[in-house]
């Protein structure tokens, strides 16, 4: 497997094969049945982009009281189980002993983005964010632990990872947008990214 660096984050390229990403997609599906995709809220009130849901014991949630790990989803129901072949490819890329509590799964249809940010959301920070890329190819920009700066984009392609941990898990990162229809792996196109984390405990409210 070829591992790049990007300003201290290692992309791995085509981490998942065809065959993989395929299983796990049917895996992901399932995902969405029990806990359906929904429209994050930001604090301020904006809709984001991306559909997201997740699985694990906690899920990321967004809406006016802001960004948190909860044990339900804002429906209700308990966040379904992380697909094995996640945790298979986290030992395989993660460098961590520690297992992820959480899965979170963004759906980029057409036009979806994602504006650059920090993932700090956890109790603990030192842990790695694996961050799995299906379908559709995203252009994904990197900065730097500080607010502005110079900045470094790469395109990623379905079954690339990439991994952010040590100087690089607080990098500024997003992505600026998708070549919707570039892959067939998603019959109705777009792109899934999951990223895997430890969240620790439950109920923070980021600062
Ligand atoms: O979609 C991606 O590749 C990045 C997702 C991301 O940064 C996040 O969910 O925090
Ligand atoms: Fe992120």
């Amino acid at each position: 497997m070829a591992a790049h660096d990007l300003r201290g984050v290692t992309l791995l390229k085509g981490a998942l094969d065809a065959a993989g990403q395929a299983a796990l997609v049917a895996e992901l599906r399932a995902v969405a049945a029990a806990a359906p995709l929904f429209h994050p809220e930001t604090a301020r009130g904006r809709k984001m982009s991306v559909r997201m849901t997740s699985a694990g014991r906690l899920g990321w949630v967004s809406d006016r009281r802001g960004y948190r790990y909860e044990p339900a989803h804002p429906q209700g129901m308990a966040w379904p189980e992380i697909p094995p072949r996640l945790l298979t490819l986290w030992d395989a890329v993660s460098g961590s002993a520690v297992p992820p509590d959480t899965c979170l799964l963004n759906y980029y249809g057409e036009g979806a983005r994602m504006g650059l940010h920090q993932d700090r959301d956890e109790a603990e920070l030192h842990h790695p964010v694996v961050s799995l890329s299906l379908g559709d190819e995203a252009l994904f920009r990197v900065g730097n632990v500080e607010r502005g700066g110079k900045t470094e984009s790469v395109w990623l392609a379905s079954g690339d990872v990439a991994v952010l941990s040590g100087a690089a898990r607080l990098v500024h990162h997003g992505i600026d947008r998708i070549r919707f229809g570039s892959s067939r792996l998603l019959p109705q196109g777009g792109r899934i990214n999951v990223t895997l984390r430890v969240a620790g405990a439950t109920g923070t409210d980021s600062p």
